[in-house]
């Protein structure tokens, strides 16, 4: 490197250095995601970095030889952080392969830059063949937009260390200088990529898990609550009805009293898949607590939510050993049609089909003014 870069090298190093430690700093939490991987890549990347910027004296496989050895390994750690992320295993040989094919590399050619610099760009190209692979392969399923930064800062630091020593040969020490500010970028939007990569997985996560029943994996009574009031408020937009189902085991008690609570536990998801495989794709389940679930059935009119409904009984009462009682509730369009009045309409159906015996449906009247019929 010529005497114009150096304190561009610093400064990369620096930044670099300064990234990884803020990325060990919250990778502790995220191992599992890949941070922690992609930490040592950008401690390597800034090790790779110091090497360079060493004066001029310094031995050459100081400050050629181990940067590159560096190179290989940084991108081999954020193949490595990119195979945790998506739970995938390979083995290490192919990982840490090219990097033992850096040094050797590296050992034979130290005196022949031009060899040497086709060789690394071939290891680097071979490491991001693979790294391209492995994101396109898992691209739709990373969650967020972070992916693209990630992406395209690691394809930023890639192709310009790996082919970019091919090109500075040609260029004078001006241009080689300038080359720097790129690198920086670059490494600010892998280390940013990473970093809320990581963290949009994990806000995805939480609000699955905030979203989700942990017994049953339907939605919950939070998820249903803000269904049913999305429902309304397209239902009232496109000027079309539609059903709600409050759905009661029969005699849960028994249940749990005669074979124990796990055994009600199991009862209880095997109820859940009867909904989840008998409802159309439009239709949306939930548990909306103890032996409770509600069934929203859009755009369904209250004919055709009597026949859905006696069809979610019958599966229930054929595939487990269980029925169930439903309450049938479809939305009138009348203007204090709340989220609670609809809960509170259907609910008194249930307690009505409980009453007339149990393991049926019954179906809320419709109202005449402000008072429910059922
Ligand atoms: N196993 C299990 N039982 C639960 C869970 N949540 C609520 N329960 C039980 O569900 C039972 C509900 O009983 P009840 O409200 O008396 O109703 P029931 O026995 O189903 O009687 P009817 O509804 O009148 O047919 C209680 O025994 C609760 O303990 C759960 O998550 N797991």
């Amino acid at each position: 490197m010529t005497h114009h870069s150096l304190p561009l090298l610093f400064l990369g190093a620096l930044v670099t250095a300064m990234l990884a430690l803020c990325m060990f700093v919250v990778a502790e939490r995220h191992r599992a995601d890949g941070l922690f991987d992609w930490a040592w890549a950008m401690a390597a990347l800034g090790l790779a970095a110091a090497s360079w910027a060493l004066p001029s004296q310094t031995p050459l496989w100081l400050t050629v030889a181990v940067p590159n050895v560096l190179l290989a390994s940084a991108f081999a750690f954020t193949l490595q952080g990119l195979l945790r992320f998506q739970d995938e295993r390979l083995h290490p040989g192919w990982l840490w392969g090219p990097v033992l094919l850096a040094l050797v590399l590296n050992a034979a050619l130290l005196h022949t830059p031009a060899l040497r610099h086709w060789g690394m760009a071939a290891v680097v190209l071979a490491q991001w063949l693979y790294f391209f692979g492995l994101l396109r392969r898992h691209w739709a399923g990373i969650p967020g937009r972070s992916k693209y930064l990630f992406a395209s800062g690691t394809t930023l630091l890639m192709g310009g260390l790996g082919a970019g020593p091919l090109v500075l040969e040609h260029v004078g020490p001006e241009i080689s200088a300038l080359t720097l500010y790129p690198f920086c970028m670059a490494v600010v939007i892998h280390g940013m990529g990473s970093v809320l990569m990581s963290k949009e997985r994990s806000d995805t996560r939480n609000r699955q898990l905030a979203y989700t029943d942990e017994l049953t994996g339907l939605h919950n009574r939070r998820a249903m609550e803000q269904h049913l009031v999305q429902q309304i408020a397209q239902a009232c937009r496109a000027d079309q009805t539609f059903s709600l189902l409050l759905l009661d085991i029969d005699h849960f008690k028994q249940v749990n009293d005669e074979h124990g609570h796990l055994q009600g536990d199991k009862v209880l998801c095997a109820v859940a898949r009867v909904l989840q495989n008998s409802l159309r794709s439009q239709d949306i389940a939930g548990r909306w607590g103890g032996e409770e679930f509600l069934v929203l059935l859009p755009n369904t009119a209250a004919a055709p939510a009597l026949v859905l409904a006696e069809r979610l009984r019958t599966n229930v009462a054929s595939a487990c050993d269980v029925t169930v009682s439903i309450g049938l509730h479809t939305m009138h369009g009348l203007p204090d049609e709340s989220a609670d009045a609809m809960l509170d309409a259907a609910d008194r159906a249930l307690y009505a089909a409980k009453g007339q015996g149990r393991n049926c449906v019954a179906t809320s009247r419709p109202r005449t003014g402000a008072t429910a019929a059922v």
